[in-house]
């Protein structure tokens, strides 16, 4: 895995001063993400039930809980993908219910898919670029067109791609189809996506799901380089135990919908509702 450090002036910062700049970020000091007392029902089915907690900025938050737990319906609820019936989640100081889906990369968050959501006919540099539409300002006529500006934001669309395929290690396979690439590589190429558009709040969902143990260290040594290096936060829906509890700041543990511990890895490790949740029986 790559070394390569972005530049000091890291690009995931310009959004956040942007929104700074405009103003927006009422929470600037606080949290980078509050998420109050949300609940979710699919018809007769609690799928979070009052869940609450904060995460700090530039920080990794590991969410685990038991199959049906309601991680990935939190999730969801954090892209609004789904539409919670109470609660608040509150982005950078801008509650969440103000803004469309299709904005949620404009704000500031990004996100992977359980299953890979990419151009498989297109370029491992392209499909980095395609995550750059929403950091972009000119529109599909003025690009048609050829406009003053295009090229311009072209060419620092191309930069940044570029800088990602340094930074995740993927220089030896750039031009190549996606489609022809192995699956470790493929999720690399996913991430690599969800940067591109700048996010201050990154949401991974099972990003190491299908890899193998190497591939595994090297996502571990991934996300300590995005958090410290690009400064950004992220949110990690994961089974893998030994990673999530080696990568994150803080740990929160969802059952049957409801939070049943926050905390530090080695804190929630222990906690007798986790273990419980898990085995099935309380701890002796
Ligand atoms: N679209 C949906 N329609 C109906 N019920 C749903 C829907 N999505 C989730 N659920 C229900 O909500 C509850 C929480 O599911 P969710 O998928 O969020 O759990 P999870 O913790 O992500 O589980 P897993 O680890 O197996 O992915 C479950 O009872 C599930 O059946």
């Amino acid at each position: 895995m790559s070394e390569v450090m972005i530049a000091l002036d890291a690009p995931a910062a310009a959004p956040q001063r942007a929104r700074a700049a405009a103003g927006k970020i009422a929470g600037a000091g606080g949290p980078l993400l509050s998420v109050q007392g949300i609940t979710l029902r699919f018809g007769g089915i609690t799928a979070l039930d009052g869940v609450s907690f904060d995460m700090e900025r530039q920080s990794v938050l590991g969410l685990i809980g038991p199959n049906g737990a309601g991680k990935t319906s939190l999730f969801n609820c954090l892209s609004r993908l789904y539409l919670y019936s109470e609660g608040r989640i509150v982005f950078d100081g801008q509650p969440l219910e103000d803004h469309p889906q299709y904005r949620m990369a404009h704000l500031g968050i990004g996100r992977t898919f359980q299953n890979l959501a990419l151009f498989n006919s297109m370029s491992v540099l392209d499909n980095i670029k395609v995550g750059r539409h929403c950091r972009t300002r000119k529109g599909f006529l003025s690009h048609a067109l050829q406009l003053p500006g295009v090229a311009a934001e072209e060419r620092e669309s191309h930069r940044r791609a570029e800088e990602l395929v340094d930074f995740l290690d993927l220089g030896a396979v750039s031009s190549r189809l996606v489609g022809e690439l192995p699956f470790g590589t493929r999720k690399r190429v996913e991430l690599g996506r969800a940067l591109a558009s700048d996010p201050g709040l990154l949401l991974l969902d099972e990003p190491a799901a299908g890899l193998n143990h190497e591939e595994v260290h090297d996502l571990d040594r991934l996300i300590q380089q995005i958090r410290s290096q690009l400064r950004i936060g992220i949110l990690l829906v994961e089974h893998h135990m030994s990673l999530v509890m080696g990568v994150s700041d803080k740990v929160v543990a969802l059952n049957f919908g409801q939070k049943i511990a926050e905390g530090s890895p080695s804190e929630v490790q222990r906690h007798p509702a986790v273990v419980e949740a898990y085995l099935g029986s309380a701890p002796a």
